[in-house]
């Protein structure tokens, strides 16, 4: 696997050794007509603060990746190990938070949609669990919305519920899958920063799905790109250097020529970095080769 450095930085953790180690992990899906490789020998490690986005085109096995590190897809052939230990089933030291707005249960208010899995785990007592779902909506800018119910709430309040129930559970990795692909790009930008300022407050484990060059250049800290179906990694990226701010610069446009080709393998005089989202539908690319200059 090429490890690439879009520039050196050193990886907050780093030293403690990983959080999580995802080993030759294979993981298919079995029909009774056929078997489908979603990925192929997929290894990566995750240490304890990073924001690790996986990326690559539709169909290369992201979000089965993270379901698979949540516990609900088992690999066919590899190991997931999360601080040292065997992941074989989900649990509430991995969150995810999906793309789809209807992930609230629509009978339970914002306040009680994120505490019904801290009461559900019994880790709190009703009034700590309350005091703990309060100062989470808070740190999303929704306390005022408390009592609300979630269909009065926009698809991106939607998505910060989600966010605060997956941090009032503290753990250990975050689990995102294109949490906000479903938005327009105010509000997803908005959720970038939001975020990123969540992250700066809490330094929590992120793993995040996207499909988005520019999303994965502001969002990660370190990148993984997959290959088209059957995923398998491509190369490996430090990206701590981006932020929102740097978005229009020669510096962050020049990163995400040189990732769609590395993805892509296409000559650098033919690169098109005007639309710098990874295509959904594309032929299977040609190996990537090399590394940049
Ligand atoms: N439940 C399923 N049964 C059979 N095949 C599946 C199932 N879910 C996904 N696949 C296949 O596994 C492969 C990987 O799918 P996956 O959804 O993980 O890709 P992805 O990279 O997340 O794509 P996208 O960006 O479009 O969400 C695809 O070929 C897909 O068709």
């Amino acid at each position: 696997m090429a490890t690439h450095n879009l520039r050196v930085v050193s990886d907050r953790g780093a030293a403690r050794g990983p959080l999580l180690q995802v080993d030759g992990v294979s993981l298919e899906y079995r029909t009774e007509e056929r078997i489908v490789r979603a990925t192929h020998r997929v290894s990566f490690d995750v240490h304890a603060a990073d924001r690790f986005v996986l990326l690559g085109p539709s169909g290369c096995g992201k979000s089965t990746l993270l379901k698979a590190v949540a516990g609900f897809v088992p690999p066919c052939e590899g190991e997931i190990r999360l601080d040292g230990e065997r992941v074989q089933a989900p649990g509430p030291d991995r969150i995810v938070v999906f793309q789809e707005f209807d992930q609230l249960p629509p009978w339970k208010t914002v306040r009680q949609n994120v505490m019904f899995p801290l009461r559900k785990s019994r880790r709190m007592s009703r009034a700590e669990a309350d005091e703990c779902a309060m100062h989470c909506l808070d740190k999303v800018g929704l306390a005022g919305f408390a009592d609300a119910y979630p269909h009065t709430l926009s698809g991106g309040m939607k998505q910060r519920v989600a966010i605060a129930r997956a941090l009032a559970m503290r753990p250990k990795v975050l689990l995102m899958d294109e949490p906000f692909a479903a938005l327009d790009a105010l509000t997803r930008r908005r959720m970038q920063e939001e975020l990123l300022a969540l992250w700066d407050d809490a330094a929590f484990t992120l793993l995040f799905v996207t499909h988005s060059i520019e999303e994965a250049l502001v969002v990660g800290s370190r990148i993984l790109l997959l290959s088209p179906h059957p995923g398998r990694v491509r190369a490996e990226l430090n990206s701590h250097q981006f932020s929102l701010a740097s978005q229009g610069s020669a510096e962050f446009q020049a990163a995400a020529q040189r990732i769609h080709q590395m993805l892509f393998d296409v000559p650098a005089d033919t690169a098109d970095t005007t639309d710098t989202q990874v295509p959904r539908e594309r032929p299977a690319a040609r190996q990537y080769r090399g590394k940049p200059s």
